[in-house]
């Protein structure tokens, strides 16, 4: 299975599990985000929302590039983009608090789905970065709409976006993009992390989400994402682009 949902006293934890390719999102993992969403929706004991990665490396690599290079026509490009892109919304206006748990490297589209959770605990020495530049893109399921929104300062926001690198989790918290950076086990920092919101009423936290998500719809926050994900779908059609995930998948094939 390419994906684990596990839920404990009211913790919903969606785990994607493709540890040997780096926790790379196909078609698979985005019905799985679906399925959790869905869940959320339908189920009120459902407290927290925690997306993590398996295995000690990859929170997640992004959209998968061996499922995803066989798009080629920016309508192709839009049609996925906009698959993952609306769940994207979905995952960041739910009405629970969602938790980005930051096990391990978190690039391109990993990123994104960092940047669309309300928290980022991020692992001691780990990376994240919105690396889509290298491959002559930009972020393209709503990320970098999420991370003007997250309070960065616009400089910290802009030159994470442009410098397309993986930062180190001591930046991404001086930068303001992680709120926590743990030692420890991952279930360590997570129960340290909900310790005291746990006691809180969920409508309490339901209500600071809609005074939050009232501002995003009256910014057009939808219309803007979208239109993020149709830049992002006409840099896909260029040569620039198919070279470079040629490049990287022919690179990992004479390895
Ligand atoms: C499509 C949406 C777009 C967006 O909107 O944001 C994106 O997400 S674009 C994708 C951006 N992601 C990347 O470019 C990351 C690509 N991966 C890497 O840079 C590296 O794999 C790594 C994550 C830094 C890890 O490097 P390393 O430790 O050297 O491992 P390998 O590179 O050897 O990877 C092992 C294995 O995993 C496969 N892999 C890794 N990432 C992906 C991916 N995103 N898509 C498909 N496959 C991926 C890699 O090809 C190796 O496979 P095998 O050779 O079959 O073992």
């Amino acid at each position: 299975m390419a994906y684990l949902m596990t839920k404990e006293d009211g913790v919903l934890t969606f785990t994607i599990n493709r540890e040997d390719k780096h926790n790379a999102i196909n078609s698979e993992v985005m019905e799985g985000f679906k399925e959790v969403i869905t869940y959320v929706k339908n189920h009120d004991d459902v407290r927290f929302l925690v997306i993590t990665g398996a295995g000690e490396k990859s929170f997640c690599s992004g959209g998968d590039l061996a499922e995803f290079h066989s798009l080629h026509t920016e309508d192709e490009a839009f049609g996925m983009l906009s698959k993952m892109g609306n769940i994207l919304y979905e995952l960041a206006t739910l009405p629970v608090p969602t938790i980005a748990l930051i096990n391990g490297t978190a690039v391109g589209g990993g990123c994104e789905i960092a940047t669309a959770c309300d928290f980022r605990l991020m692992k001691r020495g780990k990376k994240a970065g919105f690396i889509q530049g290298t491959l002559a893109i930009t972020s393209g399921w709503g990320g970098g709409t999420y991370l003007f929104e997250r309070g960065l300062r616009h400089d910290r926001a802009l030159k994470m976006l442009v410098d397309a690198k993986p930062y180190d989790a001591d930046l991404l918290y001086d930068i303001g993009w992680a709120m926590r950076v743990y030692d420890g086990t991952n279930e360590e920092a997570l129960a340290e992390f909900i310790e005291h919101m746990r006691n809180i009423h969920p409508s309490v936290h339901q209500a600071y989400k809609e005074i939050e998500l009232r501002k995003w719809r009256e910014r057009n926050m939808y219309g803007r994402v979208m239109e993020e994900i149709r830049l992002c779908a006409k840099l896909w059609e260029h040569d620039a682009h198919h070279e470079a995930v040629n490049n990287f998948l022919t690179k990992k094939a004479k390895k």
